[in-house]
């Protein structure tokens, strides 16, 4: 994708540039008067998240992330889609799906107001896509960069039959401190526990991490928060379309063991994954539309 061309049909002065990764991936550059945000092209996915009126951006991308074709960029909020987690046909296809390893297409920008930039990308099904998932299929996603972030991920089935899929915004928040973290939204809540072999247990009180934690919430509220003391704020994730949600941080031995990790990057980060997985799967008929949402504010 050229990136001249890209400039030319789609930035809006002073909001939206299209620059070139040194890895040749397009990486869309916003700023207006509330925030400023980086989005790459290749996966849709969100890498920077910044509200002018805080010091600290609202997400992790590792240092070590890969920006390689056919791989996902390690941060950010990496697009789950049209499964979440391993290939549930066991056939040996990408985990979370293909979106995150695939360019999309910008398919239109908008300066709202001074305060607010929208963009929306796409993805259509290809001989390619075909190959690794059957079905017909469009999907558009579109962010909204202002005072908050929110994310809508419209899938379109254009299938003559209706299909499932499960689906996920796999968002890594930065953190401070991962020892002093907690997650609120989540007491009383059945979750299955992937580090004990998928028991289900029940959730008591707040979500605090001091070992691995992959996790499956299940009938999840429209509301969860990240307490991050140490940065001194509050992250509250909104959403709807979503009745799951994943909590996830490899801790130190997979930080260890992933090429794209730095060996500590599991005290700076902590994914709260809006998604629809486990027993949320969502079946989509024939010619109808799906539409996930997450909504991120930070608060002092
Ligand atoms: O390394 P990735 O393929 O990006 O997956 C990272 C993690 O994603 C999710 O949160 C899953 O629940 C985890 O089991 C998985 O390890």
């Amino acid at each position: 994708m050229n990136i001249e061309q890209l400039n030319q049909n789609y930035a809006i002065e002073p909001h939206i540039k299209f620059i070139e990764h040194k890895s040749g991936f397009p990486l869309i550059e916003i700023d207006n008067t509330t925030a400023k945000a980086v989005i790459s092209v290749y996966g849709g996915q969100v890498l920077s998240f910044q509200p002018k009126s805080h010091s600290d951006d609202l997400l992790f991308v590792s240092n070590k992330a890969y920006y390689q074709q056919g791989k996902a960029i390690k941060g950010g909020v990496p697009i789950c889609w049209p499964w979440f987690g391993p290939d549930p046909d066991s056939k040996g296809r990408p985990s979370h799906g293909f979106v995150r390893n695939r360019l999309s297409k910008v398919a239109q920008t908008q300066a709202l107001s001074e305060e607010t930039t929208k963009i929306i990308l796409s993805l259509s099904d290809t001989p390619d896509t075909r190959e690794i998932w059957a079905h017909p299929f469009e999907l558009s996603l579109s962010l909204t960069i202002g005072s908050s972030l929110t994310l809508e991920l419209v899938t379109r089935n254009l299938c003559e039959q209706a299909v499932s899929i499960t689906q996920g915004f796999h968002t890594y928040f930065k953190v401070g401190d991962i020892n002093q973290v907690q997650v609120l939204g989540l007491d009383n809540t059945n979750y299955f526990d992937k580090v004990d072999g998928g028991q289900q247990k029940l959730q008591t009180g707040s979500v605090t991490i001091d070992s691995e934690v992959d996790r499956i919430y299940t009938s999840v509220g429209e509301k969860l928060t990240i307490e991050d003391p140490s940065l001194g704020r509050r992250l509250c994730i909104t959403s709807t379309g979503s009745k799951s949600a994943v909590v996830w941080n490899p801790w130190e031995k997979i930080s260890l063991q992933m090429g794209d990790l730095e060996d500590d990057d599991y005290k700076r980060f902590l994914c709260v994954e809006t998604v629809n997985a486990a027993t949320d799967v969502i079946n989509i008929p024939s010619g109808g539309e799906y539409k996930l949402m997450a909504n991120y504010t930070v608060e002092s």
